[in-house]
C-alpha cells in the first residue's frame, strides 16, 4: 500500500514538484487538494476535504503567494496564509498526523549582515510575510506535530516565477533592468520537493522531538535578483533561448507595493544536521530548469506568463 500525502494546491510549483518527484522515493501516493474542494478562503471546507482524503501526513504548500497584490488584499493574505493554516493545524492534530508546512524568507526584515538563522529575531516588512509568520504562529499552537520549512526565491518549471518571467520577458525587451541590492537564494521547488518526502520519511519513523520545528531550505550558494537574472540569459543563451542585457539597479529605481528584504539569505545548516538534506547550488538546478523549458518540456508552457510580465515589467 503507498502511502498517502496529501498537498494543499494543486498547480502550485511545489504541489506540481511533489507530483513529479514521489516514484524516486518509494511507494508513495500524493494527493492534491485543490478549490473547489478545498478552498483556503472558505475555511469551512477544510476539515470535510481533509478527512475524506485520509493522509498519513498532510504537505502544507498552498499560499497566498502575490507578494505585491497582498499588499491591497490584507484580509484575504490572512485568511489563506493564517486562518486556513490555524485550521489545517486544528485537522492535522485531530486526525493526529504531521504535517509539514512552507514558509518564507519574507519573514525576516533583512537588516542582518549575514544568513538568517531559525531562531533569528523576525520582523516582516511586507503583508505577505506578515500573513505567512502568523500562519507559523497559530500552526504551531494549534497543537499539531510540525514541520515548518522556510524556503525563498521559489522557481520551476511550473506556475510563476522570476525565472519564467525573466524568459518571457527577453521575448519582447532586448534590456531589462534588476534589482541588484536583494541577496536571497535561488531555489528549485523540485528540490524542495526532495527535501519534502525526505522529511516526511523522517517523520514517520521516528516521534524524536528534534526532527519537528522551525527549518530554512533553500539552493546552495546566494545570488542577487540581478545575478540570478544574469545567470538564466548565460545559460539560455549557450541553449539557444531569449536573453535579454541585465542592468543592475538599486531597490530604489524599482518601486513595489511591497516592501522587500535586502538580505533573506538563509542559513540551512540545521536541515542538513537533523534531517541529512541539503539542496544543490541554484546554478545547477537553474541549468536543470532552463533545459526542460527551452525543450518545450514545461507541462504547460508559457501560460500564465502573460499576466506576469504585465505585473512585473516597468
Ligand atoms: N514562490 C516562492 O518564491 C516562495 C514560496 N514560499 C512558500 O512556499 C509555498 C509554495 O509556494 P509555490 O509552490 O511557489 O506557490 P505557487 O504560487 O506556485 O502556488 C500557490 C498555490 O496555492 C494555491 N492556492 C492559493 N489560494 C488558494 C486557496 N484559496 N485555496 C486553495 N489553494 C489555494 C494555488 O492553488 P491552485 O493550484 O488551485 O492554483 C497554488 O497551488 C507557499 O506556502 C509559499 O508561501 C516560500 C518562499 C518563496
Ligand atoms: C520582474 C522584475 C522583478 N524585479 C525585482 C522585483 C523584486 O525585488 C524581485 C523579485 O520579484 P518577483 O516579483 O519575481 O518576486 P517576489 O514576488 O518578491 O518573490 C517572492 O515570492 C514570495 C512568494 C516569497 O516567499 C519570496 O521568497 C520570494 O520568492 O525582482 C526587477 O528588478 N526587475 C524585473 O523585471
Ligand atoms: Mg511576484
Amino acid at each position: 500500500m503507498p502511502r498517502r500525502y496529501v498537498v494543499t494546491g494543486r498547480g502550485g510549483q511545489v504541489a506540481q514538484s511533489l507530483i513529479e518527484r514521489a516514484d524516486r522515493h518509494g511507494e508513495i501516493e500524493i494527493i492534491p487538494l485543490a478549490r473547489p474542494n478545498l478552498d483556503l478562503a472558505d475555511l469551512g471546507t477544510i476539515e470535510k476535504a481533509l478527512v475524506e482524503a485520509r493522509p498519513e501526513l498532510i504537505i502544507s504548500a498552498a499560499a497566498y503567494t502575490a507578494v505585491d497584490q497582498a499588499e491591497s488584499d490584507v484580509a484575504k493574505a490572512f485568511l489563506v496564509n493564517s486562518a486556513a493554516i490555524d485550521e489545517i493545524g486544528r485537522v492535522a492534530t485531530k486526525l493526529n498526523v504531521p504535517i509539514i508546512h512552507l514558509s518564507t524568507d519574507y519573514v525576516f526584515d533583512g537588516s542582518k549582515t549575514s544568513p538568517y538563522h531559525e531562531s533569528d529575531p523576525v520582523a516582516p516588512l511586507s503583508v505577505y510575510g506578515q500573513s505567512k509568520l502568523e500562519g507559523e504562529r497559530r500552526l504551531i499552537s494549534s497543537g499539531a506535530d510540525y514541520v515548518i520549512l522556510r524556503t525563498a526565491w521559489v522557481y520551476s518549471p511550473f506556475n510563476k516565477n522570476f525565472l519564467r518571467t525573466m524568459l518571457h520577458l527577453a521575448e519582447s525587451r532586448d534590456e531589462l533592468n534588476v534589482v541588484a541590492d536583494q541577496y536571497g537564494n535561488p531555489t528549485s521547488a523540485l528540490d524542495i520537493a526532495d527535501a519534502i518526502l525526505t522529511v516526511a520519511d523522517n517523520l514517520l519513523s521516528s516521534r524524536d522531538g528534534r526532527l519537528r520545528g522551525i527549518f530554512h531550505i533553500a539552493g546552495s550558494g546566494e545570488a542577487s535578483w540581478a545575478d540570478f537574472a544574469s545567470e538564466i540569459f548565460r545559460i539560455s543563451v549557450e541553449m539557444g533561448g531569449p536573453s535579454a542585457m541585465v542592468r543592475p539597479i538599486p531597490t530604489a529605481q524599482y518601486p513595489t507595493p511591497a516592501r522587500r528584504p535586502n538580505n533573506s539569505r538563509l542559513d540551512c545548516s540545521k536541515l542538513e544536521r537533523v534531517h541529512g538534506v541539503r539542496l544543490p547550488n541554484w546554478k545547477i538546478a537553474t541549468a536543470t530548469t532552463l533545459q526542460r523549458l527551452l525543450a518545450g518540456d514545461a507541462p504547460e508552457k508559457q501560460a500564465g506568463m502573460e499576466k506576469a510580465s504585465e505585473e512585473n515589467c516597468r
